[in-house]
């Protein structure tokens, strides 16, 4: 049987009943989704009237939500959501809960430009997505063809005493078939696909090392901005007639030599991948330069 109410101590008989206290946080929550309504659109300067428009809503049931007094259905409160460029998310999460950094970081994001960040995705990664000390304890060296990351490679994992990994290598001896042939098989893409995935599994199976990687693994974005945020990158660069000339005094004569358009493809190649490849942490320019020249200068930069 329970008491009547008079006979409640004092401190009991004040609390408001569970009906009412429901009433209370309701009415808390929704003044305080509209203030953060209100809110991101003026952050955006944003009028009423256009969130009204473009999220499909009259102005006075935008008026009455901003204010509290709005009880907005879940779908039309994403088209708000999606009219202020946040998530439905983030409309509903209180920045009261959020640490005073959080709001800075998210604040310096909504203003900047789509095409900006791509950039801090990368940067981000690059200096965040892995410890530092855990990064630079990989070396990845990248460049076209006859850069020297094959002979520069295999003389720093000998120094540093840590394994020496071509990743071509490794995809040769993965599938079984030399390059050429998957390149014929599979096509471009069907390398770089592979590339991606045999990079992946190297990276989980080496904390450290010195890799050597293909010129044209800059061509997956999403594989590049992996090496380059797993690895210490260095840019092996030279002049095109370097490239071309070591890579014919290996014997080698593919795509090119023997062909007057050869040289003048080389050159575009790199043109077109200088943005790319200075993307790296480091470059070393090989051009002029003895084997034991270059090495010495790269030693000194890992080391450094
Ligand atoms: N300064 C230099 N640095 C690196 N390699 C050089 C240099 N000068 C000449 N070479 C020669 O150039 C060739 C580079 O080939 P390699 O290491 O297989 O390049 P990559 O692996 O980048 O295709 C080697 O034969 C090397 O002896
Ligand atoms: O551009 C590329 O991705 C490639 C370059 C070559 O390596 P090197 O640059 O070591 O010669 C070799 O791995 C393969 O043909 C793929
Ligand atoms: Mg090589």
């Amino acid at each position: 049987m329970s008491k009547p109410a008079d006979t409640l101590p004092a401190r009991l008989s004040s609390l408001p009943e569970p009906a009412d206290e429901q009433t209370h946080t309701d009415a808390e929550f929704l003044k305080a989704l509209g203030a953060r309504v209100r809110e991101l659109r003026e952050r955006r300067g944003m009028t009423r009237k256009l969130v009204a428009r473009e999220a499909q809503v009259s102005e006075r049931h935008l008026a009455h939500l901003e204010t509290g007094d709005g009880n907005v259905s879940i779908v039309l409160l994403r088209h708000i959501a999606q009219a202020l460029g946040v998530s439905l998310v983030e409309l509903l999460t209180s920045e009261v809960e959020d640490s005073v950094e959080r709001r800075l970081i998210r604040r310096f994001l909504e203003r900047l430009p789509q095409h900006r960040l791509e950039e801090v995705i990368f940067r981000l990664m690059r200096d965040f997505g892995h410890d530092e000390a855990v990064r630079r304890k990989r070396v990845a060296l990248l460049g076209l063809r006859g850069a020297g990351k094959s002979t520069l490679g295999a003389m720093l994992a000998a120094e540093l005493g840590v394994p020496f990994i071509e990743l071509d290598k490794v995809i040769v001896s993965d599938t079984g078939m030399p390059i050429s042939e998957i390149f014929s098989l599979y096509g471009q893409a069907g390398y770089r696909r592979i590339e991606k995935q045999t990079l992946e599994r190297v990276m989980r199976d080496h904390t450290e090392g010195v890799i050597s990687v293909g010129g044209g693994i800059v061509a997956r974005p999403d594989t590049y901005d992996f090496l380059l945020s797993s690895c210490f990158t260095v840019w092996v660069k030279a002049q095109p007639e370097e490239h071309m000339a070591r890579v014919i005094a290996q014997g080698d004569m593919r795509p090119m030599a023997g062909n007057d358009e050869a040289m003048e493809d080389l050159r575009r190649i790199l043109e077109a991948r200088e943005p790319l490849y200075s993307r790296a942490d480091h470059t070393i320019d090989t051009s002029g330069e003895t084997v034991d020249m270059s090495f010495s200068r790269l030693k000194q930069l890992v080391t450094s």
